[in-house]
């Protein structure tokens, strides 16, 4: 006789949809981890669920929750179903860039699929909303997590590159720049001091890296400044750049440059250092 509890058909809907979306079975187990569920019945549900022997589950599934990145090694790196070529490496703050991270077409796909959503980007204030800021003036939106097969496969590939579960990534953000918009020079982080700190991070605790990727190559400006190490990286369609930071890290400050001439677009995926 089985004595379990029988998997709800909500459950057993969303670990379809998510592992659909393209999350490998280990993702999906452990984001049901992070919302409660026992780690071994978390496999053995996913394993059921998608007809899976529960060995397929297994890897990584005990892996503490608290993560940080790896950095990519030179010269290339492996990035799933691509290789990466690391182009520049940085101790302080730790960056890389990334070359081909992303084909031309996925970039084209990706501003396609953003464009019929754009709005004003906001920046999160000291009481964790969602803010109008002077310091960015570009429009853009968020996919949701897995929210399209395309954006599944790039999350898949951040999080092999950067040996990080995929649920460790807030959702991919799409910023479109016209000539004069900019980022102003600002830290991803978010201040401990500030008084919203524990709302901002009461979900997936603190940031811990960025992945900024090209998804064209602006005419001229809108490289991405780093100006305590007086670095510039150039915006070239299918680049990224890539940084990681420990809260208070000022190395890390970095700015989006006004667009000269031409556009500019990117997508941004920010990690945390636990599922978010
Ligand atoms: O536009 C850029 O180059 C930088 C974007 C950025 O800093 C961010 O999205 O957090
Ligand atoms: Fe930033």
């Amino acid at each position: 006789m089985n004595t379990r509890p029988a998997i709800s058909p909500e459950l057993r809907e969303w670990i379809l949809a998510t592992s659909h979306a393209g999350h490998s079975p280990q993702t999906v187990a452990e984001l049901m981890r992070a919302h409660g569920y026992d780690p071994q019945r978390s496999r053995s549900i996913v394993a059921e669920v998608l007809e899976l022997p529960p060995a397929a589950v297994l890897a990584d599934a005990d892996a503490p929750l608290v993560r940080r990145t790896r950095h990519p090694a030179a010269p290339l790196a492996e990035a799933g179903d691509r290789k990466v070529k690391v182009a520049l490496s940085m101790d302080k703050p730790a960056l890389r860039v990334l070359d081909d991270l992303l084909s031309g077409e996925e970039c084209e796909e990706l501003i396609a699929l953003a464009t019929p959503h754009l709005a004003r980007a906001l920046t999160v204030n000291a009481t964790g909303g969602q803010q109008v800021d002077h310091r960015r003036t570009s429009v853009g939106m968020f996919f949701k997590l897995g929210e399209l097969p395309l954006v599944a496969r790039l999350e898949q590939r951040i999080a092999e590159l950067l040996d990080i579960p995929v649920s460790h990534g807030e959702g991919l953000q799409i910023l479109h720049y016209l000539p004069g918009q900019e980022y102003q020079p600002h830290y991803d982080w978010f201040d401990p001091e500030q008084p919203g700190y524990a709302t901002i991070t009461a979900r997936g605790g603190q940031r811990i890296a960025s992945v900024v990727m090209y998804l064209n190559t602006p005419e001229a400006g809108g490289g991405t400044a780093f100006p305590e190490v007086g670095l510039t990286v150039t915006a070239l369609r299918g680049s990224a750049v890539y940084f990681a930071y420990e809260a208070g890290d000022a190395s890390s400050l970095h700015a989006g440059l006004p667009v000269q001439r031409g556009e500019k677009w990117i997508a941004t995926k920010w990690l945390r250092e636990r599922p978010y």
